[in-house]
């Protein structure tokens, strides 16, 4: 399909088709109906996606999408459905799912039943439905601004390629050497592009690195740029490797060194940082605790101090007392003089204390300084040490944190397809698994198409309200127009339910819940659930409307209908009902009409019209419950609810001697009731 032709399915507006549009291949991705990738157009979620997805298969395979023809047939493949749907493992499996579908062509319903076929030799091992948890559709990381690097160029021309080559950074115009001092003030890194500025002499510690070839291999300048993706990514891609290693194999159809992509995503945390590196750690708590670790240290050294002072019994000659006074001098000179041993001590244990803080190599000198020499009570830092302290710190920390980044995209380099790949895989695994859980879990096996009608052997519908290993299997089959009779509650509805369960499953191109079935393709499913008691005239009007219409063109159809009778009168019902059977068996139609009134339509019905009864029959009571055999029995009108208690009363009579004159009226009942299926 042609990715302009997009716009014409239903649903799918200009402005979706715009938002496909940025897909790597729109075309592609729509003609394969691939969710997931659909679902990758900004805006679109996956709940549309698959509407998409659904409505470009059906277009591909030429495909109405009428084979549900009713509200009933709508249902049976909703039930459908949600069973697959709670054997999937994730929210993008669920979705995917709702792309298989009923349908009337031939090469849809092969396409799909070959990767059943597949589907269902998949083991849906615990391990495996548990690794699946974790995985989710990719995400792109969007937009991502780095403001510890800058780019800086002399050359206006340099200056408009690196803004688009590298957006993540900031560029900057320099002219001379100075201009880049002033820059490097601001980054841990200057990235100088231009050649001229090799060799120059820089004050200050920023790192200034001159890179003529940076734009050409931006990975090396914003290893982020690798980073992101994995770093948004990482749970969903850790999941999806221990999918792959739980499934022994997946195909990805490209190579892709598991261990490794797992060991750099270990590096990784969600938020793009490298966090396997004790120094990096080192540098970052000291930050965080700098000021903390700053009033620490005056706190040891002040308490050092007080104690001292409070011991100390100062005596001073009134000579020297009145010469400090005369200088100015403060009562610390004072202190100074007479504690200098106490001060030298406080102020080494206030050092030690912040170096010890700081904790980091390289950075003992510099911390030392922060506590000066001269003593003051209380002792107080320097500021500006403490100032500089911090910035040498984090451009380290920075620099440090990008060599790192740049180690693990190098070893991520060229993993990013395949990693997609990987994802997709998984998630593909997951509507592979949710087939083969429905199949193992239903008891399938594969219908095989061609004949007239459709023959079920052993179906067992997982619609029904007993627990599935409850369900009695059935065996029936239905060429041309059948009437269905039976005993109330005997499963007259309920076979109407697996015929419509296997036709749509069947044609879903999945394995069906039975031990064999074979099928002609239906055109459609026409399904008419129990009409809820007599309905007006109007309500009969349109019934018959719906009527009339479906017998033109019945060829090829499916039709299920329950109870019709209900919409009238008994006796118009059984005329009414006669006159659609005779039409539809003209039609060459596959039909069943469950009825009581079985025998009354039979009557009504023309001789010559291939219109046969089957029956589910009522093997006997047992303790006043009806035993029921399942499988409608062919050409046998069954005999009715009624009549078999009217033949355990004649039954108990002629076993019993008290009730002889009862006997004779039960006995008479029931000749009639046998006179009458005659
Ligand atoms: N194959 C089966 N295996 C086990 N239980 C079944 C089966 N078919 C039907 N039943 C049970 O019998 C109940 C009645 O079935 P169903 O409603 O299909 O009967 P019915 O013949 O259509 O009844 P009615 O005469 O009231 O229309 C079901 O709710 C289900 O519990």
């Amino acid at each position: 399909m042609e990715f302009e032709e997009l716009a014409s399915i239903p649903g799918v507006g200009a402005k979706t088709v715009e938002r496909l549009a940025e897909l790597d291949d729109p075309a592609e991705a729509v003609s394969e109906g691939d969710v997931s990738r659909i679902a990758r157009a900004p805006g679109i979620s996956e709940g549309r996606a698959a509407r998409i997805a659904r409505a470009a298969i059906r277009r591909r395979h030429g495909d109405s999408g009428a084979f549900l023809a009713t509200d009933r047939a709508e249902e049976l493949y909703e039930s459908v459905l949600g069973l697959l749907q709670e054997r999937a493992v994730t929210a993008h499996g669920r979705k995917r799912l709702e792309t298989l579908y009923p349908s009337a062509s031939a090469a849809r319903i092969e396409e799909v039943r070959s990767f059943a076929k597949g589907a269902v030799e998949r083991e849906p091992t615990p391990e495996l439905l548990e690794a699946l948890s974790g995985v989710e559709p990719l995400e792109s990381p969007g937009g991502i601004r780095v403001r510890d690097r800058c780019l800086a160029t002399s050359d206006a021309e340099t200056y408009a390629e690196a803004t688009d080559a590298i957006p993540e950074l900031s560029v900057e115009l320099v002219d001379d050497a100075r201009d880049v001092s002033d820059l490097a003030r601001g980054y841990s890194t200057v990235v100088v592009l231009d050649e001229a500025f090799a060799g120059i002499e820089l004050e200050g510690d920023a790192d200034v690195r001159v890179e003529p070839d940076a734009l050409s291999e931006p990975a090396a300048v914003v290893p982020e740029r690798t980073i992101s993706f994995f770093a948004r990514n990482r749970g969903r891609l850790l999941a999806a490797a221990a999918v792959h290693e739980a499934a022994s194999k997946l195909d990805i159809g490209t190579s892709i060194d598991i261990d490794a992509l797992e060991r750099a995503l270990e590096r990784l945390t969600e938020d793009g940082s490298v966090d396997d590196d004790d120094r990096l750690r080192a540098l970052e708590t000291a930050i965080d605790d700098l000021d903390a670790a700053v009033s620490m240290a005056e706190g040891v050294a002040n308490d050092r101090l007080r104690a001292a002072i409070e011991e100390r019994d100062v005596t001073i000659e009134g000579a020297d007392l009145l010469s400090l006074v005369e200088r100015g001098a403060g009562v610390d000179s004072l202190l100074e003089r007479e504690l200098s041993e106490e001060f030298a001590e406080a102020i080494e244990a206030a050092r030690e204390r912040l170096v010890d803080a700081v904790g980091v190599d390289d950075y003992e000198s510099l911390a030392r300084g922060a506590f000066p020499e001269e003593p003051t009570f209380p002792v107080e830092h320097d500021g500006r040490v403490i100032d500089r302290l911090r910035e040498e710190l984090s451009a380290d920390r920075d620099r440090r944190a990008t060599r790192l980044k740049r180690e693990v995209a190098e070893e991520l380099r060229g993993m990013r397809g395949p990693a997609k790949a990987l994802v997709d895989a998984a998630l593909e695994l997951d509507v592979e698994l949710a087939v083969s859980r429905f199949s193992r879990d239903f008891d399938c096996t594969f219908p095989v198409f061609g004949g007239s009608g459709i023959e079920i052997e052993g179906g067992r519908s997982p619609l029904l309200d007993v627990a599935f290993e409850d369900v009695e299997p059935v065996d029936y089959g239905i060429e041309g127009v059948s009437l269905l009779s039976g005993v109330n509650s005997g499963g007259k509805t309920s076979t109407l339910d697996l015929v419509g369960t296997v036709a749509i499953v069947a044609q879903m191109g999945l394995p069906v819940p039975a031990e064999g079935v074979r099928t002609r393709r239906f055109e459609a499913l026409h399904y008419q659930a129990k009409t809820q008691g007599t309905l007006d005239a109007g309500a009969f009007e349109s019934t018959l409307r719906e009527f009339g219409s479906l017998v033109e063109g019945a060829e090829g159809r499916l039709v299920l209908v329950d109870e019709l009778e209900s919409i009238t009168e008994p006796g118009a019902s059984a005329v009414i009902i006669a006159g659609i059977l005779e039409a539809l068996a003209e039609e060459d139609s596959t039909a069943v009409f469950v009825s009581h009134l079985a025998g009354e339509i039979l009557d009504a019905t023309d001789a010559d019209a291939n219109v046969s009864v089957d029956g589910i029959e009522a093997v006997g009571l047992i303790d006043g419950e009806l035993c029921v055999n399942r499988s409608p029995i062919k050409g046998h009108l069954a005999r009715s609810t009624p009549e078999l208690i009217v033949e355990k009363l004649a039954d108990e009579g002629d076993d019993s001697e008290n009730e002889g004159s009862q006997t004779g009226f039960y006995s008479s009942l029931l000749g009639k009731f046998e006179g009458n299926s005659d």
